[in-house]
């Protein structure tokens, strides 16, 4: 077991899939994966592995905001062995091209969280983005599969509820798609311990118009972004 993790050594599998809702990755382990099993119950951050076109994948909830998610991608690389690591996670559209349950990949991840100022000694303003294998491997896959991926960077922001709206129109204007709340920290810990990331998401909800998606669909039907990332998983 790890700090956060209730799994022995070896029942994670090498390639993770990670939503933020824990009932997400029970939903996608049930749903998606042979024989799956649950490995962890720690705070209710649920854990399962099982296989996909009879690869091991695990999934693994990673809770709301970069503390959270920092902790699970922390634990999962450095004391369980996890290589690849894909966040499939909601998001709000920033972008007016942009509707209601599309699927977006984040090149990149900019954000107004602190963690990465603490690591630089607020002297550098790292950029974190995703494996570029990873991310050339799931635009084949969303082509193979027909499904149309948008590509490009994205918020990873600390607040849910912002004051500062005008901030998000400003970053539409310079190309962010959308806004989440750990793709930065989950590409910075990637990077820093060696290992490869990617996040892929579902406009669940649009900043512009004020559209949103019940939180039942949040947790149970957005499949093709699943289906991409488990496909580009065992790539
Ligand atoms: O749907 P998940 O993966 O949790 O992701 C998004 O949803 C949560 C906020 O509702 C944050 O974690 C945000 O990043
Ligand atoms: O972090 C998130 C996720 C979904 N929608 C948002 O507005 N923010």
């Amino acid at each position: 077991m790890s700090t956060h993790i209730g799994a022995e050594p070896g029942e994670i599998a090498e390639r993770v899939l990670m939503p933020g809702d824990p009932l997400r990755a029970k939903w996608i382990a049930e749903t998606y994966l042979e024989g799956a099993r649950c490995y962890s119950t720690v705070r209710g951050m649920l854990g399962f592995t099982g296989r996909w076109n009879g690869v091991e994948v695990s999934v693994q909830g990673s809770g709301m905001g970069m503390p959270s998610a920092s902790i699970y991608a922390h634990e999962l690389i450095n004391e369980y062995g996890v290589k690849t690591l894909i966040r499939v996670g909601s998001c709000g559209a920033l972008s007016e091209d942009l509707a209601l349950r599309d699927v977006v990949a984040a090149i990149g991840s900019s954000t107004d969280s602190n963690m990465n100022r603490m690591r630089f000694d607020g002297l550098i303003d790292y950029a974190p983005v995703a494996d570029f294998g990873l991310l050339r491997t799931s635009v084949e896959v969303a082509e193979r599969r027909g499904i149309t991926m948008h590509v490009g960077p994205i918020l990873a922001a600390d607040a849910f509820y912002t004051d500062r709206p005008d901030l998000y129109d400003a970053l539409a204007d310079y190309g962010v798609l959308a806004v989440e709340m750990e793709s930065a920290a989950l590409y910075t810990i990637a990077a820093r311990f060696k290992a490869r990331a990617l996040t892929i998401l579902t406009v669940s909800d649009h900043i512009k118009t004020g559209e949103k998606t019940t939180s039942a669909e949040r947790e149970q039907t957005f499949s093709q972004m699943v289906e991409i990332a488990l496909d580009t998983a065992i790539a």
